[in-house]
């Protein structure tokens, strides 16, 4: 896959910038409000009850926030967040190892929690349920197992496919989540306080430009902040104006709506060489050379949320809208 600036995924170099941009408390954390408000009373509860919060499983598209939502619930249950994430815990070691650093309170957050082998599974759903692993120590005839209690803890899992997650796995959440993609107006007052942060000035009409461009997710909105703030110093006097940002966002290929030249083809391809569709998603990728996967994670979901492709039984898409902001004669169907 080729090097986007609006991949919904943190680069390399975003990862230490990101921690230091997130919101710390629920009153710093823009959007998302009925998950917010349910977490409120949950974490209220669970306190007067002097007991941990059940186990919470977020999902939705990447960049929308789930890490930052996991250290907040940890922030304010009083504990630590410990991060993991499913590729990364390849044998049963390494989650013991990291079950029993917890404390009580603490938060283990698991990112990308569809992707935890069957085996690993089977030695959460005890931790989750009873506080307890069960170890196998030692080899062979000499093998046993022992079980360690656990203190009570806050499971909370992140996952962008809430359908690959097993049964047993999603019904040990007491609270399932899901994030939506932001609004204009949250991503504005996003942009606004990451300027802040970043001690930037910024107009309120460049703030709402770079809003509209970034696909309703606060890491693209504040990856294009940065990008557009680069331009305000090297080719003006480091304050961010409206007509600076159009340039700058032009420049980049990114179109009014967030889209760039992958959804340009993507798009295109269906309208032209298929017709509008339907058309099957491994046709799709072979036609702009991007696997299928990709198309189904990465670029498709946004493309649905504001209307521009639809999902059929019988293949993609492309709706009026599409059509009609690409300035192409709608086909009769
Ligand atoms: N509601 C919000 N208000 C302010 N900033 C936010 C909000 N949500 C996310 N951000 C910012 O967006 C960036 C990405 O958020 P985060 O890492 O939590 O996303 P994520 O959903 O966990 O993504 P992934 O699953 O890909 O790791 C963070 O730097 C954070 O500062």
């Amino acid at each position: 896959m080729e090097e986007r600036i609006l991949s919904e995924q943190a680069t390399t170099e975003e990862v230490s910038l990101e921690q230091s941009l997130r919101p710390h408390s629920f009153h710093e954390y823009i959007g998302q409000d009925h998950v917010k408000e349910n977490l409120k009373i949950f974490i209220e509860a669970a306190k007067i009850r002097n007991e941990t919060l059940d186990h919470v499983l977020l999902y939705g598209p990447p960049g929308l926030g789930k890490t930052t939502l996991a250290s907040i619930i940890a922030a304010e249950m009083g504990g630590e967040m410990r991060s993991t994430s499913g590729p990364a815990i390849e044998r049963p070691g390494d989650l013991a190892s990291i079950l029993t650093t917890i404390r009580p309170g603490d938060v283990l957050f698991i990112d990308e929690i569809h992707r935890l082998s069957r085996s690993i599974e089977e030695i959460l759903y005890p931790a989750m349920e009873d506080f307890c692993i069960d170890i196998v120590v030692g080899k062979g005839e000499g093998a046993r197992s022992i079980r360690l209690d656990l203190p009570p803890f806050t499971l909370v899992g992140a996952t962008t496919r809430a359908g690959s997650l097993s049964a047993p796995l999603r019904d040990r959440f007491g609270v399932l989540s899901r994030l939506e993609y932001y609004t204009r107006e949250q991503l504005k007052q996003i942009i606004l306080r990451t300027a802040r942060l970043l001690q930037t000035d910024i107009h309120d009409d460049a703030a709402s430009e770079i809003a509209s461009r970034s696909r309703g997710t606060p890491r693209i909105a504040n990856r294009l902040l940065r990008r557009v703030r680069d331009f305000a110093q090297v080719k003006g006097d480091g304050t961010i104006s409206l007509p600076l940002t159009m340039d700058a966002l032009d420049f980049m290929r990114v179109d009014r709506l967030g889209l760039d030249h992958i959804d340009h083809k993507l798009l295109k391809g269906v309208i032209e060489k298929f017709n509008g569709g339907p058309v099957g998603l491994e046709t799709i990728a072979a036609t702009i050379g991007e696997e299928a996967e990709t198309i189904e994670d990465v670029y498709e979901p946004y493309l649905l949320q504001i209307g521009f492709l639809q999902r059929t039984p019988r293949g993609r898409v492309a709706t009026v809208s599409a059509y009609k902001y690409f300035r192409m004669e709608v086909p009769k169907r």
